[in-house]
This record gives C-alpha cells, sequence and structure tokens, in this order.
C-alpha cells in the first residue's frame, strides 16, 4: 500500500533526511527528498527509457493507493546506453508552493535524521598533461567540423578527486541549493550537481523545455551574435524537432535570454507546448536525449565523435536526471555541474559545446568556469598535480 498525505510545513527538507543514500531534487526551496528503497530499477542500452517507463507502469500495477499525489520515481540515465537507474524511495516528503506531503510506500517508518557533516577536504588528480589531451581533441573536432558536415559537437572532461571523508550528499546538494536557487539541485544514486538545464517537464498535456548553449564565465558581454547564436540554434532546433516528432504543437519560441548563474552565464530558450495523450515524461526525455546541448548536430555523428575523440566514459554525466509520478507527468533535467560521489572518491564532469571558429584555450576556460559549481564546494579545493 502506498500512501499519500499532506502534513504541516516541516522545515528545511534536508533536516529531514537520514544520510544513508539519501534521494534529492530541490529547487528554490521547494523539491523532494526520499530515502530508502521500495524498488531500484536498473537498465542499459538505447531502449533504458521505454523499459523504465514500463517497469513503472508494472510496478505501480501492483500497488493500491491512496491519496495523492502517490509515489515518486527517481531517475539517472546514461549518457551513451550506459547504467541507468530508477529508484522509488520508501518514504518521500515534497514541498511545492507552500503545500507540503509525505508518501510512504509500504508503512516505512520515518528513520532517524543526524546532522549535516561537513564537506571533507578534496585533492583533484589533475596531471600536466590535462590540457594536451583536451587540445588535441578540440583541434579533432575543428577538423572534422572543417571537413565533414559536422555542424557543433560538445566535448567533456572528467576530474576525479580524494576525499578524506565519505562526503554526506546532503551537505553538498544543501551548499549548491543555496548557490544555484535557481537550478535543480539533486542527488540521485550517488550523482549529485546543481544542473540549470531542463530537458523536458510534462505536466497533464503542457510540456515545457529551458535550451541552453552559449556560456560567458567572466565579465565579458555574452553576446546573442555569430558563433554563440548558431551554436546556442542548434540546441533549440534539436529539442524543438525531438518534440514535434513526438506529436507536441509548440508555441512560437521566443528571443533567447540571459540565465545568469553565480559561476556563468548562458543563453537560454523557454519552449513551451501541448502533447498528444498519453506521453510519458520518461520516454519523451528518451526521445529528446542527446539534444545538440551535450552532443552536438548532426547527432549521430556527433556522438559517434564524441565516443572516438573525447576520451572519457561521461557515466551518467550529461544524461536525463530527473522523476516522475504515477500519471507518467515529471521533470527531467540535464545531469550537468555534477559529480559522481563514490566512497571517499569523487568524480566531476564538465562540457563545452565546439563550434568553427573555437580555440581549445578559451573552451578550456568555459569548462573550467561550469567546473566551479563543483569544485566550489570544497573551500580547500587543491590540485595535487603529476597524479595521474
Ligand atoms: C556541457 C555542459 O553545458 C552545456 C553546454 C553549454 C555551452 O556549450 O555553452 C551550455 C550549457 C549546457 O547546455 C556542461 O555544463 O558540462
Amino acid at each position: 500500500m502506498i500512501r499519500s498525505f499532506g502534513i504541516p510545513d516541516p522545515g528545511p527538507l534536508l533536516d529531514l533526511v537520514p544520510d544513508h543514500r539519501p534521494v534529492l531534487w530541490l529547487r528554490g526551496g521547494d523539491g523532494m527528498v526520499g530515502w530508502g528503497e521500495a524498488a531500484r530499477f536498473e537498465t542499459t542500452g538505447p531502449d533504458a527509457f521505454d523499459e523504465a517507463a514500463r517497469w513503472w507502469r508494472e510496478w505501480l500495477s501492483g500497488h493500491r493507493r491512496q491519496g495523492a499525489p502517490g509515489p515518486v520515481a527517481f531517475g539517472s540515465f546514461g549518457f551513451a546506453g550506459g547504467r541507468s537507474v530508477l529508484i522509488v524511495p520508501r518514504v518521500v516528503i515534497g514541498r511545492l508552493g507552500g503545500v507540503t506531503w509525505q508518501t510512504i510506500v509500504d508503512d516505512a517508518e520515518p528513520a532517524g535524521t543526524t546532522a549535516r557533516r561537513p564537506v571533507p577536504r578534496v585533492r583533484w588528480l589533475e596531471d600536466g598533461a590535462e590540457f594536451e589531451r583536451w587540445d588535441a581533441a578540440v583541434c579533432e573536432v575543428l577538423r572534422r567540423l572543417r571537413d565533414t558536415s559536422l555542424a557543433k559537437v560538445v566535448l567533456a572532461r572528467g576530474i576525479d578527486g580524494v576525499l578524506d571523508d565519505v562526503l554526506d550528499l546532503r551537505t553538498a546538494v544543501g551548499l549548491l541549493a543555496d548557490r544555484f536557487p535557481t537550478c535543480w539541485s539533486f542527488a540521485v544514486d550517488g550523482l549529485f550537481g546543481a544542473t540549470p538545464e531542463l530537458l523536458v517537464r510534462t505536466a497533464s498535456r503542457a510540456v515545457s523545455s529551458l535550451v541552453l548553449a552559449g556560456t560567458s564565465w567572466d565579465d565579458r558581454q555574452l553576446r546573442n551574435t555569430g558563433r554563440i547564436a548558431a551554436e546556442h540554434a542548434y540546441a533549440v532546433r534539436s529539442v524543438v524537432d525531438a518534440l514535434r516528432q513526438s506529436g507536441a504543437e509548440l508555441d512560437p519560441c521566443g528571443e533567447p535570454e540571459m540565465l545568469r548563474l553565480a559561476n556563468v552565464t548562458h543563453l537560454a530558450t523557454k519552449v513551451t507546448g501541448r502533447l498528444a495523450d498519453g506521453v510519458q515524461s520518461v520516454s519523451l526525455a528518451g526521445r529528446l536525449h542527446p539534444t545538440a546541448a551535450v552532443c552536438g548536430t548532426p547527432t549521430r555523428q556527433a556522438f559517434d565523435t564524441i565516443s572516438e575523440v573525447e576520451g572519457i566514459d561521461r557515466g551518467r554525466y550529461a544524461g536525463p536526471v530527473g522523476w516522475m509520478d504515477a500519471d507518467g507527468d515529471g521533470e527531467w533535467c540535464i545531469a550537468l555541474r555534477c559529480a559522481q560521489a563514490e566512497g571517499r572518491s569523487v568524480r566531476a564532469f564538465a562540457g563545452a559545446g565546439i563550434v568553427e571558429g573555437a580555440t581549445s584555450s578559451v573552451e578550456w576556460a568555459e569548462v573550467a568556469a561550469k567546473f566551479g559549481a563543483i569544485r566550489g564546494l570544497f573551500a580547500d579545493d587543491q590540485v595535487l598535480a603529476g597524479c595521474r
């Protein structure tokens, strides 16, 4: 039996969650926190999204439900068909627009919580050859942009850190939520971060997406002209095309706006419309993924170029991360400005879109600025050169 009921406002959601493998989804005071696992689904491969949708429907059909809003499944999908996961917490406490509720699966007892622990110290393992590898990858992409029909490729880097204690995800996500109140701060199965990019949200038949591409990270003005405008347009087009192919009727897109975050500013376009009946948010996320914001244009060639040139396993970075309810409605973001925590190690990811005219040093600086979201968590951020 799954029971959902309203509760008096319990104060900060993060204060309610036990430390052990919490599931967190926060934005500007609203959000959901969950713990315990009533069910978990893991899969790999390109059909992960439809498999997840099917699994969720089957799981729901085996459970009686009472009250609203009902159970929620949180998910995080591999960028390139790697491991994807759905988690149905035993207990979820949520807040949206001043309304607070709790959902309990099979009469789970609310667990005792402990105080949030401070962020541990980190040593980032970066060696001197890191820029050379990046430079070689960017040059190879620029060559392909010149010589083939490729128009945009998003290249990413991963950096490893060694912690002197296990990271308390509640602390990390709390700090991210404070610093990035307009982002979605999350932790799902050890992947945590604060992403500014909404891949798709569905609420009944309403659909929306917030497409980002084009970044500035210092005092220089982000100008919506030339190269940046082209880079942004590719990303918007990939979302609009995929939504239309899924039968959505879209409103006309407005001009891109500036989305100012604590470490970077992005060009952002909001896409809104209405869906055909019966489209589940997770299947839609699967049809939209990977957009040109994290892969490139044309998708297939950009995807192949990433696997040939990038030299890292993205894992669940740049894949959809989010949640869905029992009606299949939900909110799926793109897992950016994030890191994977595993015991005392942490692996952070960041990337940038490469289009004609890009230079590796400028893109390097852009990626470094994006790493700032995760690196900024660690006050004593130090680089241990020559470690790898
Ligand atoms: C790839 C990342 O960000 C994406 C790439 C952007 C760009 O190239 O300008 C901007 C926002 C995101 O769509 C990242 O944060 O790792």
